[in-house]
């Protein structure tokens, strides 16, 4: 799914108006009907009571006109006008209009209106800022918004948490809806997935306002979201007459005394996802100690007590490098040295990516589309500091199309970024935050490179299995006992689960059949 940016929603709108040859009213009660039904459908009348603060520009007007609807089908409502301007938007007027015709008055907020009482069981439904916010609210607004936070009562956004940019992160943190759930119209907001903006969306869902589809499709976007539908295309099926030469050789070389656990966990997750056949390069230490844990996997020791140097022979069709490897000079060194005969493109984890991030003219020698997968801290030292989430996507996108590398940049919700375009990934939980879940999802990504996935396919598809591996993990563990071996072995349920139907979808089915 696309991830539109303001302008582009606007633009969609237009397109919508022109095209259906509608009045932006009408698509506003398009809109207000989606929220209502999606409501009614919920609480089927329940008299519990409905605060509608609204503002006056088009996301009051939903408010407004969605406020019409609850009232008519019974619901007890409290209707709020946040005067933030004088400039009211037409279609907000339409709309105010016609809830006065039914004899309901707002109450009018400014500067000095008094706050309502919100009871903790009462629902609030937030319309007072949308897409078009452009600074921050005036601290009286600000009030308002800081009194909906503490009412412990749920809190409905519609489009967007008010208060919150589409393009930058809020300087006042307190100004700034804290949804329990937002309705986004038709695309979802990249300000959803992003550490410094996303804590403000607990769940969001987008609703279906019949924007035009053409312009929908045909829309080149910058950020797309990841779900089983996207990945869907890169799976490659297993052949009958196939062999295990057929699907790939991987290699992870890493590991030093202590940090075995590593290059056992990336080995054993490169099988899982598939990969033919399995080598881990690591010191002597770890020869015994991988050739126990794992005997699928092949192992080859530099009989040294680090990585000093990187000499194999044999073939591997993917290498995943960096794991537990230490950062030493001997390391730098052998690291060097094995990028300078080395032709295939790469994973780069962990220790390798501090490395290059010291040595940066290590850089140079690293083979095209290879995937650089660095937590915050390594990427902050590959890249340097970055004022917030969006001037962050905006170094790592320059240095990745500077270098053409993708690079994976982990977190709740992982990015992935090559050539200019970030895939934005939707699986994945907070146990996942846990030791080897990284080295985990390097052995995925390898083991998928191996079998002949393009790199950018790998990383996307990779980092999409990772975490729907551990969301069916956590179904048996819970969050805190996940480690990061139980994700390795949910990896099979994770794609079985590519195939598997949901009610949902089922249910869609049989209605268009029938
Ligand atoms: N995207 C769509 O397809 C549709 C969008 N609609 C709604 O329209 C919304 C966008 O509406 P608007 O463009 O009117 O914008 P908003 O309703 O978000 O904001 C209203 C206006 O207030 C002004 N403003 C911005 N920041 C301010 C501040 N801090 N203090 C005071 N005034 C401020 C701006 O001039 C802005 O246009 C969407 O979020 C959505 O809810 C729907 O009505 C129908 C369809
Ligand atoms: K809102």
């Amino acid at each position: 799914m696309k991830v539109f940016t303001a302008e582009q929603i606007y633009k969609a709108d237009k397109v919508t108006l022109e095209k259906q040859q509608i009045s932006s009213d009408a698509l506003m009660e398009r809109a207000a009907l989606q929220i209502f039904q999606w409501m009614h459908l919920r609480m089927q009348g329940a008299p519990v009571k409905i605060h509608l603060f609204c503002g006056i520009g088009n996301n009051g007007g939903d408010g407004i006109a969605l406020a019409r609807h609850l009232f008519e089908h019974g619901y007890e409502i409290a209707v709020y006008v946040v005067k933030y301007s004088d400039k009211r938007s037409k279609d907000f007027m339409i709309n105010l209009d016609r809830l006065k015709d039914r004899k309901i008055w707002p109450v009018y907020m400014d500067a000095d209106t008094d706050m309502p009482e919100i009871h903790p069981n009462d629902i609030i439904v937030d319309a007072i800022f949308g897409i078009g916010l452009n600074r921050t609210p005036d601290a009286w607004v600000a009030q308002i918004i800081k009194h909906l936070n503490t009412s412990k009562a749920f809190i409905l956004s519609v489009d967007i948490p008010s208060g919150l940019f589409t393009d930058s992160v809020p300087e006042d943190k307190e100004a700034v809806i804290k949804a329990n759930y937002v309705l986004s119209f038709q695309v979802p907001k990249l300000v959803f997935f992003l550490p410094q903006t996303g804590i403000y969306v607990d769940h969001w869902e987008v609703l279906d306002i019949g924007l035009d589809t053409d312009f929908l499709m045909n829309a080149k976007t910058d950020y797309e979201l990841i779900s089983k539908n996207e990945v869907l295309q890169f799976y490659r099926p297993r052949e009958k007459y196939s062999h295990k030469g057929t699907y790939g050789h991987a290699l992870i070389i890493g590991g030093s005394y202590g940090k075995i656990g590593a290059v056992t966990l990336a080995s054993s997750a490169a099988l899982k996802v598939g990969s033919g056949l399995v080598t881990a390069y690591v010191p002597e230490c770890g020869y015994e100690i991988l050739q126990t844990a794992i005997p699928e996997v092949m192992v080859i020791s530099n009989g040294k007590s680090n990585i000093e140097d990187i000499e194999f022979d044999l073939e591997p069709t993917a290498v995943g490098i960096g794991i537990g490897m230490g950062t030493t000079d001997t390391s730098v060194k052998a690291l060097e040295n094995f990028l300078n005969r080395n032709k295939l493109p790469l994973v780069i984890d962990a220790d390798a990516l501090n490395i290059l991030s010291q040595n940066q003219e290590l850089l140079d020698l690293i083979p095209e589309k290879s995937i650089l997968t660095p937590h915050p801290k390594e990427l902050e030292r590959l890249v340097g500091k970055w004022k917030d989430d969006f001037e962050k996507l905006e170094k790592v996108k320059r240095f990745s199309k500077e270098r053409k590398l993708v690079v994976v940049i982990k977190g709740a919700h992982t990015i992935t970024l090559f050539d200019g375009r970030g895939y934005i990934n939707t699986t994945g939980n907070p146990g996942m935050a846990t030791a080897g879940s990284g080295d985990t999802l390097t052995g995925i990504i390898t083991g998928l490179m191996a079998q002949g996935y393009p790199s950018l396919q790998a990383a996307i598809f990779g980092v999409y299995i990772h975490g729907r591996s551990g969301d069916i993990a956590i179904e048996e563990t819970g969050y805190q006992a996940l480690i990061a071996s139980d994700i390795t072995k949910s990896i099979g349920s994770a794609f079985l689960d590519l195939f598997k139907v949901s009610e949902h979808e089922r249910s869609d089915t049989s209605e268009k059949e029938s």
